[in-house]
């Protein structure tokens, strides 16, 4: 039997497949509460993960998410920067991650560009769409394939819900100061983006307990067949 022989390839354990889960919502929303407990919930199983963050991820991109937190700016620059980030974080974390197998936890990715800067600033979407496919791009895997989260969990929460739980709870960036009416186009951006690509959109409602939302968070994960049924609290 030659070593490339596939009797001789299914002799080997198999490797795990790297999983993308990427984590969206309006400020507020409550997706940090619940990110370590995956994290620990992953490990639990087995699992390496990498917990990660956008903007930033990697020295560069968290230079640039300091910038872009506190610095006034337009959309364009808003969305040139983000993606300057994203792109180095893909290269340096995301996807030498992925390729070893383990599990990237990502707090935010490029559905918050559509919503914040697409959907909330009125930014144009076909610009947006042009930097994600240049800096989402997997030529290996024919033109037009681009990398996105194998699962987006997106947390949905009315916007005045999620104000009175940020108010008094930390200082405001840039965007956590904005009026409400911002983050209902916020959220609304969320909505189209899980109605335009709904394969990959858990849908968590936030307006519930912590207890009841991590169960739905698990709940959404173990529905694709990653972890199984039991272990940690969220
Ligand atoms: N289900 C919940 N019910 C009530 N308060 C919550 C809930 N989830 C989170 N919070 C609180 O709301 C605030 C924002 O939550 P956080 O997880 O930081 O949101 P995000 O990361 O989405 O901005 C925090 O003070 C947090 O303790
Ligand atoms: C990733 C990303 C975030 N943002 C905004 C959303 C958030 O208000 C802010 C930072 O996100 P986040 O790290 O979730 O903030 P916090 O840790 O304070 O909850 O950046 C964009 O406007 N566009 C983007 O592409």
């Amino acid at each position: 039997m030659t070593p490339s022989s596939p009797a001789s390839v299914a002799a080997s354990p198999p490797a795990s497949r790297g999983l993308f889960i990427s984590f969206e919502g309006i400020d507020g929303a409550g997706k940090s509460s619940h990110i370590q407990g995956l994290h620990d919930a992953f490990v639990a199983a087995g699992r390496q993960v990498v917990s990660t963050r956008e903007p930033g991820g990697t020295p560069l991109a968290e230079k640039l998410r300091a910038l872009f937190l506190q610095e006034p700016m337009d959309a364009l620059t808003e969305a040139l920067l983000v993606f300057a980030g994203r792109r180095d974080h893909l290269q340096q974390v995301i996807e030498p991650a992925l390729a070893r197998g383990d599990v990237v936890l990502c707090d935010r990715f490029t559905d918050a560009t559509f919503a914040y800067q697409g959907a909330g600033r009125g930014f144009d979407l076909q610009v947006l769409s042009v930097l994600e496919h240049m800096v989402q791009a997997r030529p290996e895997l024919g033109q037009g394939v681009l990398r996105q989260p194998d699962l987006t969990i997106w947390f949905d929460l009315p916007t005045e819900v999620a104000a009175e739980r940020l108010a008094g709870a930390r200082a405001p960036d840039r965007f956590e100061a904005e009026p409400q009416q911002f983050f209902a186009r916020v959220a609304a951006g969320y909505a189209e983006r899980a109605l335009a690509q709904p394969e990959r959109f858990a849908r968590i409602d936030s307006h519930q307990p912590k207890p009841a939302v991590w169960q739905a968070v698990r709940e959404a994960v173990e529905a694709q067949g990653w972890l199984s049924a039991s272990q940690v609290e969220g």
